[in-house]
């Protein structure tokens, strides 16, 4: 099993090799989190040029690394891609390798927000497509609004009281939370 977690990568330095159609996506799911990018190919599609990112138009060296914490290996030649990834992994960063995923120490799940939560499915293979059925499912679950500012209000006043006060709050919190999912619950904790 891989470790599920969500990284803060706010300002953190992404390369990406390959500028074709699957940096393009990579590179808009990097920008999305805040990482700063630079991106490494001889040969550059206009959709990644447009997007905010550094180019550099040539072949890939070991030294473009320097300063990175996050790599992704996207050309279209495996034997690069599979050096980028050892290069990477020898400097202890975090490396995605866009055709072998188990190369890499890092994999992309599909992904569905609503305000400022994420849901991610990982398959723990290469199945893509099932990732993305996977999430179409949950979306189709998820109801349009989550009262996450009021929910959120709710626990931290919990969190303020002690004893049963705090656990009741907590209770009645988890239960409101539950009844929005239509999940069971004892009837009795919920709010009036
Ligand atoms: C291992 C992984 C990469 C990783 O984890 O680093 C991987 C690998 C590969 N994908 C391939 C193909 C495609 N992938 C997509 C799309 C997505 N692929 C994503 C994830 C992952 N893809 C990871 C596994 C996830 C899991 O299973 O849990 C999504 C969910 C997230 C994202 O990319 O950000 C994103 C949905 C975006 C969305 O939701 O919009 C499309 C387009 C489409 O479907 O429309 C195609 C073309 C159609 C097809 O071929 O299916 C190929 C074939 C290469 C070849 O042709 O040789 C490989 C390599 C191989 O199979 O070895
Ligand atoms: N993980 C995924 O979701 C998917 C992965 N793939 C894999 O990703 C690879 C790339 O796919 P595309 O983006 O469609 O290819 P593409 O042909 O659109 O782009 C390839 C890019 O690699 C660059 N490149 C080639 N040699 C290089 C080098 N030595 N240094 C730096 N850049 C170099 C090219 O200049 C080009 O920008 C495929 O070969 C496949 O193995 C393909 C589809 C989806």
């Amino acid at each position: 099993m891989l470790l599920a977690a969500f990284l803060n990568f706010q300002d953190a330095q992404a390369v990406v090799v390959g500028g074709g159609a699957v940096a393009e996506r990579r590179i808009g799911t990097l920008l999305h989190a805040g990482l700063r990018v630079t991106v490494i190919a001889p040969a550059i599609s206009p959709a990644v040029r447009v997007q905010d990112v550094t180019v550099i138009e040539r072949a890939y060296l070991e030294t473009d690394l320097e300063g990175a914490r996050l790599v992704l290996a996207c050309t279209d030649d495996p034997a690069t891609n599979d050096r980028i990834t050892v290069d990477a992994l020898n400097r202890g960063l975090l490396v995605g390798h866009a055709g072998n995923a188990a190369r890499g120490n890092l994999r992309f799940p599909a992904v569905i927000e609503r305000g400022s939560v994420q849901v991610a499915v990982n398959t723990g293979r290469e199945l893509p497509m099932l990732a993305q059925a996977l999430t179409e499912r949950l979306e189709s679950a998820l109801p349009d609004s989550l009262p996450l500012d009021a929910w959120m209000d709710r626990r931290s006043a919990a969190l303020g009281l002690s004893g049963t006060e705090r656990e009741t709050a907590l209770n009645r919190l988890r239960a409101d939370i539950r009844h929005h999912f239509l999940l069971e619950t004892d009837v009795q904790e919920r709010s009036a």
